[in-house]
């Protein structure tokens, strides 16, 4: 897998993650980019946005897309998704080349407007079930429940889009996302938009439907204390055009670390070695 650029210095307890293959597990990635590169066809001609990058991610494990802005971590997501075709390499899921979307994988934006105006909460939830699982209105409004009971939404049934914060509309999008019982999970800074008490519960409440619900998540961020805290495994990368700068294993990082002197330690480590490369970092 990728290993940090020579000129970095990766400190001993930031070592890049063991390749799935090199630990000894044999399974089929979920997902898999090989020397992705990505390109905008732009006024000026194309506009490489992500050059030669390639991970693989195993069922139930959690890849962060860590780096500043403009180094191709919603692009990546994107191709990921399959809105984006690669200009080179391959995206994969399951073994299977991503030729555009799917329903095995679900999307979260950053965006609070991602929920239909129109229908109140709970029929936000269960309209994809009906549509894309073709499931009856009544088993569809049972699991649109349970899906927001589990995010907390509970008391918020009935209320419309507009009526909600900024928070609760983002856990009736991720209500959304997980009624569908996904595969994998692809969020693009989902949370960024929050005030930090709401971003650190969703986290928490993130962290802990992963763990019962076992989806394989990539999730994007430009925080470096979010990436350490959600990812099992974290994808920095540089800008211009975006390439692997390092991977780290942080499965170690649950909730239960976060502020601990250790974790502290990381985050100050990833963010020297995101300096270390001239990358401004916002
Ligand atoms: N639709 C587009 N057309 C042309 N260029 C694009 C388009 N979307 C992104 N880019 C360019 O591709 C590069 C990567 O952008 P991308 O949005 O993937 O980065 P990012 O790491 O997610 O940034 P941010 O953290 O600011 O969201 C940037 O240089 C950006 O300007």
């Amino acid at each position: 897998m990728t290993v940090a650029v020579a000129r970095l210095e990766v400190p001993p307890h930031l070592q890049p993650a063991p390749h799935p293959a090199q630990a000894g597990v044999q399974a089929i990635p979920v997902l898999e980019a090989r020397r992705l590169t990505l390109d905008y066809a732009g006024a000026k001609g194309r506009h490489r946005a992500v050059e030669d990058v390639s991970f693989s991610v195993a069922a139930g494990e959690r890849l962060v897309l860590l780096g500043p802005s403009g180094c191709g971590k919603s692009s990546i997501l994107k191709a990921l998704a399959g809105f984006l075709k690669p200009a080179a390499g391959t995206v994969q899921i399951r073994g299977k080349a991503i030729t555009g979307p799917g329903p095995d994988r679900i999307v979260v934006f950053q965006e609070f407007d991602q929920l239909l105006p129109w229908k109140n909460v709970r029929d936000n939830v269960a309209f994809p079930l009906r549509v894309a699982r073709k499931m009856s209105q009544q088993e569809a409004r049972a699991r649109a429940e349970a899906a927001l009971v589990k995010v907390g939404l509970g008391r918020a049934l009935d209320a419309y889009p507009h009526t909600l914060s900024g928070g609760m509309k983002q856990r009736a999008a991720i209500a959304r996302a997980l009624a569908t019982d996904p595969d994998v999970l692809l969020m693009d800074e989902p949370f960024a938009a929050l005030d930090a008490l709401t971003r650190r519960t969703l986290q928490d409440d993130l962290l802990a439907l992963a763990e019962e619900q076992g989806f394989t998540l990539v999730f994007v961020t430009h925080a470096i204390d979010e990436a350490v805290l959600i990812g099992t495994r974290l994808h920095l990368l540089a800008a211009h055009p975006g390439r692997t700068l390092a991977t780290f294993d942080t499965a170690a990082f649950g909730i239960s670390a976060r502020g601990t002197p250790a974790f502290e330690a990381v985050v100050r480590d990833v963010h020297d070695l995101i300096f270390a490369d001239g990358g401004h970092h916002d």
